[in-house]
């Protein structure tokens, strides 16, 4: 099988700082890999290459065997990599289904206008409903998106992802800034994003209990560079990675 989403090389220079260097990674569909690493490793840094907001100094980035490297994020988008939205591309004063159904809208070519047909409006308002009940904001349907919680517009944030029906999600560390109380329900929309099994999930997060319960694969990120690639079984056994870092991971882990 072709992996989904490949890189050969991937390097990006800001003067002499690299905080990407010389990434090689393989990606197979419908898979869950999550990136791990100390703060300043890189994890961020790498997502904004795969997802076309920076653009490398060396090195290809390949989606579904399709040369991506010098596309846009919005090409990058409709090829099927998906990142999350972040919450300034959120409609305030609207309410959340309005903002999901709008994003629906968006994917399917209907571009902002609130006013759709009514049976097209019909169709939009249905598969925002299914995001919104899949993301466990269901009973949040009429609030204004600007009254919700973090961890809601968290939430909130991956409905708009999913509805652009990509079948490659980045994640970049969804339980930021959460409290203990969210950070559950946030585990468990991902379990069932994970579940549905249709995508292939990259996420980024220091919470390495969420990290081991959900991952096929671990890329460990150290310095720029790619220390390991393996099952959560295998790093965790890995001396390379134990010896070079492990310690400090956890000093991170919450
Ligand atoms: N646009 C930029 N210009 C200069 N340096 C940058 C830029 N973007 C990132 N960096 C540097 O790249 C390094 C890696 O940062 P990055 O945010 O990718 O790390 P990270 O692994 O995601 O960290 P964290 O876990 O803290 O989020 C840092 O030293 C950062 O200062």
């Amino acid at each position: 099988m072709q992996p989904i989403l490949q890189t050969e090389g991937l390097t990006i220079a800001f003067g002499g700082h690299k905080p990407v260097q010389d990434v090689s990674l393989n990606v197979m569909p419908h898979t869950f890999t999550s990136i791990i690493g100390p703060n300043g490793a890189g994890k961020t840094t790498l997502f904004n290459l795969l997802s076309g907001q920076l653009k490398p100094t060396e090195g290809k980035v390949w989606l579904k065997g399709k040369d991506i490297t010098h596309l846009s994020v919005a090409k990058r988008t409709r090829l099927g990599l998906g990142r999350s939205f972040q919450i300034t591309n959120v409609f305030p004063s609207l309410t959340v289904l309005e903002n999901v159904r709008l994003a629906v809208q968006a994917q399917e070519g209907v571009y902002y206008s609130l006013f759709a047909s009514p049976k097209k409006h019909a169709h939009f308002e249905k598969r925002a409903i299914e995001l919104l009940e899949t993301v466990l904001l269901g009973a949040k349907a009429d609030s204004l998106a600007k009254n919700l919680a973090h961890g809601e517009k968290r939430k909130l944030e991956i409905a708009m992802l999913l509805a652009l029906e990509t079948e490659v999600l980045l994640l970049d560390e969804p339980t930021a800034g959460m409290s203990l109380e969210e950070v559950p329900s946030i585990l468990e929309v991902i379990r069932r994003i994970k579940e549905q099994g249709n995508r292939t999930i990259l996420l980024i997060e220091h919470k390495m209990d969420m990290v081991l319960s959900f991952s096929d694969r671990l890329l460990v990120l150290f310095n720029g560079r790619l220390l390991a690639e393996d099952t959560p079984e295998n790093i965790m056994k890995s001396e390379l990675v134990q010896t070079a870092y492990l310690g400090g991971l956890y000093d991170d882990a919450s």
